[in-house]
């Protein structure tokens, strides 16, 4: 255990930190004594005065702020786990995102990075939220954990879109009024371009009174469906709908199924679209790009433009979803777990370029086949630096090198970051990129 003796000003404990950077929680961090110290709601370059509560320090007063600082635009900041770090202006919590990311890039062995391009959302454009819903005497609160603990009730948000928020009032009356609702349960929100999709899990099955409170509450606030998940096998059943059931993709109309994977908002899904578009290589028509962990099909139609895509995903509902929608187009999907059974070198044998999505922990068993693959063009969109230096070693090991990268924050006030990033070991098309690059032309005129 570690055991700290203060000595600096033995009155009240507290002694002058200054603040060097921010961890990965978005905590600022300081050297004292030796020690490596996280001060929570402090910014890098501050000076402030701190003291310990037990061994753990807390912040007693911010004596030279940041010129970064902003007064917190949320009340709830700092009880609603949701945004971890409001107190930073929106320009420098980009900077120190693009940061992380190029710190994950370096460590993994790139060097001379090209500047990347940058996309920041706007505010109250969150079009997917996950939320808790915890039974309380006389009601239920409904929103986001504290940073370690209970929901906290959200009556504020300046990330959730207007139309998902104007929700969140009635939900609690008919929410409190379910009397499967006996104690914890949850919420996904999808805001479809046919409006609000509704996915409840409950810890006790649904009455049938329950279900028919859901459909009127469908029905009133004109609901294209609800679905409920079932606590006992985890299936989910529509508990009510009133019309279809729709979201399109590079002009594909899909049906996405219930909780269904969505980027956060549409406009960074605009920009992650495009940055993958444009990171492709020229292709013709014929040309065969692989998709790893595709969803519903986000990057997939819209790619399908440029030749053929063959996309894999390893969860159900989503995969078939896909496949609905591939009919009749160059797309061609497949359900596979691709940490079961990844694609082999040979698998990938004449595919032009790869495109992959993973999920958080990063490509895993699919990394290393992918790599040892030979496909000259690798397109990675990536949801967490940690992953990316692990995956990118890899890559970089292989003899890839990092044409350009594209920064999507699209988790405002969070230390989510996204990144698309094309990798190439095209020696023809690196030295292509590297002159477009000293004569200042965007890459997109590739194509
Ligand atoms: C970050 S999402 C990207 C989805 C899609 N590219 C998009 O933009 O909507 C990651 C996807 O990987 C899928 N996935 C997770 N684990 C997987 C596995 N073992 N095999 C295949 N797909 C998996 C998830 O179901 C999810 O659809």
């Amino acid at each position: 255990m570690l055991v700290i003796t203060v000595m600096n000003n033995p009155g009240t404990g507290a002694f002058p930190l200054r603040i060097e950077g921010l961890g990965a929680a978005a905590d600022g961090v300081a050297h004292h004594d030796g020690h490596v110290l996280f001060i929570p709601g402090t910014l890098p370059g501050e000076e402030v005065l701190a003291r310990f509560s037990g061994t753990r320090p807390e912040l007693i007063e911010i004596t030279a702020p940041s010129s970064d600082r902003v007064a917190p635009p949320c009340t709830l900041f700092g009880e609603c786990g949701g945004c971890a770090i409001q107190q930073m202006s929106l320009p420098a919590l980009l900077d120190w995102k693009t940061t992380r990311v190029a710190e994950a890039l370096t460590a993994a062995g790139f060097e001379d990075l090209p500047v990347p391009q940058r996309y920041q959302t706007p505010s109250y454009t969150r079009r997917r939220m996950d939320l808790a819903i915890q039974r309380v005497p006389g009601g239920v609160i409904l929103g986001l954990h504290r940073r370690n603990g209970d929901p906290v009730d959200m009556t504020e948000c300046h990330v959730l879109h207007p139309t998902l928020f104007a929700l969140l009032k009635p939900l609690r009356e008919v929410l409190s009024s379910l009397g499967a609702l006996t104690g914890r349960g949850g919420l996904v929100l999808n805001l479809l371009d046919s409006g609000p999709d509704l996915t409840l899990s409950t810890p006790a099955e649904l009455t049938t009174a329950d279900r028919t409170k859901l459909a009127a509450f469908g029905r009133q606030h004109g609901l294209p469906r609800i679905s409920w998940q079932n606590p006992k096998d985890r299936s989910i059943e529509t508990v009510s709908q009133t019309r279809a059931v729709k979201e399109a993709f590079g002009g594909v109309e899909i049906t996405p199924p219930p909780a269904a994977f969505l980027q956060a908002t549409e406009d960074a899904e605009n920009a992650i679209v495009q940055a993958v578009v444009d990171g492709l290589p020229p292709l013709n028509k014929k040309d065969i790009t692989v998709e790893l962990f595709a969803g519903c099909g986000t990057l997939t139609f819209p790619m399908s433009e440029k030749g053929r895509v063959i996309a894999y995903e390893g969860d159900l509902a989503a995969a078939t979803c896909l496949k609905a929608a591939a009919g009749g187009r160059r797309v061609d999907g497949f359900h596979r777990d691709l940490m079961r059974q990844p694609l082999l070198p040979q698998d990938l044998k004449s595919t032009r370029a790869v495109v992959l999505d993973p999920p958080y922990a990063g490509a895993g068993a699919q990394t290393m086949p992918l790599a040892k693959s030979g496909v000259k063009d690798i397109v990675y969109v990536s949801c967490n630096p940690a992953a990316l230096e692990k995956d990118g070693r890899a890559l970089k090991e292989a003899g890839y090198s990092v044409l350009n990268w594209t920064i999507v924050d699209q988790f405002l006030w969070s230390t989510e970051v996204e990144t698309v990033l094309v990798f190439s070991r095209d020696p023809k098309r690196i030295k292509r990129e590297n002159s477009r690059r000293n004569h200042n032309v965007p890459s997109h005129l590739d194509s």
